[in-house]
């Protein structure tokens, strides 16, 4: 079959089912999300994009967006982000605040909140909200050659109102000097960047630079593409990042909006989205798709 055909095949399996989790209801703004929504798209190193369903569909990109930031403060800062954010899968729930105290304030990865709070404190540095924000978007933008993407503020302020528990682990990461903004300042731009919205078909096109193929926008070095991959394996679905390395055996990063994005090192990038999610956060559908895609194309980091 070909890359369309299995495309098809995939979104025609997940059309009819009924167990699609839970979506998201933390955050007012995304819980009104249509649970039957499915997209997926797969860009390829030669220049190809395919998809399916919803995938010219935008949809809030979440945690997803901590990809993104974590490749701009390491572009940044390089090596010594990792004085304030560790490497290390978590174990725990994405907004987890348990190890932080026992911990000194230095979160174990950048994609549990907790880091990636850190991460966005990072790109703060020298610039104000809005420029950091203006320089994100545009990063995203040329990452997926197109202009047409924005930031959803309803989400973001929705996130604001109800984000108690972000705002705990920001004035947590404060009292440990690992803050070097206000918590307002530091959470306002976190919850912008999370209410980022893109479709699939953009989503798998922003990110062919972490693919390291020749012709593929080339945003940071390769080897920090590498390191990218290698912490989105170990990290990306929080406590399910095991569960999500065994059956993918690939790297992908999460949002609680429900989508995915998956990366096949040296072959393509995709993004499948299906609001409905696991207790762990993760979409359910979403990770079933890509499990049958990468089988399908026998995919895989492990040979
Ligand atoms: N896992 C996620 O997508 C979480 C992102 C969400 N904005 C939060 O901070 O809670």
């Amino acid at each position: 079959m070909s890359i369309q055909e299995i495309l098809d095949q995939i979104h025609r399996e997940m059309l009819p089912r009924r167990d699609r989790g839970e979506v998201a209801t933390y955050i007012p703004e995304l819980a009104s999300i249509d649970v039957s929504r499915f997209g997926l798209a797969v860009a390829t190193a030669d220049g190809q994009v395919y998809s399916a369903g919803d995938a010219g569909v935008p949809f809030s990109i979440q945690s997803i967006s901590k990809v993104f930031t974590l490749s701009l403060a390491l572009g940044k800062i390089g090596n010594s982000l990792w004085e304030r954010v560790g490497r290390e899968p978590s174990g725990n729930a994405f907004n987890s605040i348990l190890q932080l105290e026992r911990e000194f304030g230095i979160p174990r990865n950048p994609f549990i909140n907790a880091g990636a709070i850190v991460v966005t404190d990072v790109i703060l540095a020298s610039s104000s909200p809005a420029e950091a924000l203006a320089e994100l978007i545009n990063f995203i933008r040329y990452a997926a050659d197109d202009a047409n993407i924005y930031i959803n503020d309803a989400v973001a302020l929705s996130e604001k109102a109800t984000g108690h528990r972000n705002f705990a682990l920001a004035h947590f990461l404060r009292s440990f000097n690992n803050l070097t903004h206000e918590p307002d300042l530091t959470l306002g731009t976190y919850f912008h960047q999370c209410a980022i919205e893109m479709s699939c078909r953009q989503l798998a096109l922003a990110g062919r630079f972490l693919i390291n193929a020749p012709g593929m926008p080339r945003l940071i070095s390769r080897d920090q593409v590498r390191r990218i991959n290698a912490l989105m394996i170990t990290c990306g679905h929080y406590d399910a990042s095991g569960d999500f390395a065994y059956k993918v055996g690939l790297p992908g990063k999460s949002g609680v909006g429900g989508g995915i994005l998956v990366i096949v090192p040296g072959t393509a990038a995709v993004a499948v989205w299906s609001p409905g999610l696991t207790a762990q956060g993760n979409s359910l559908l979403g990770t079933e798709a890509v499990q049958s895609l990468a089988q399908q194309m026998d995919w895989s980091v492990f040979g």
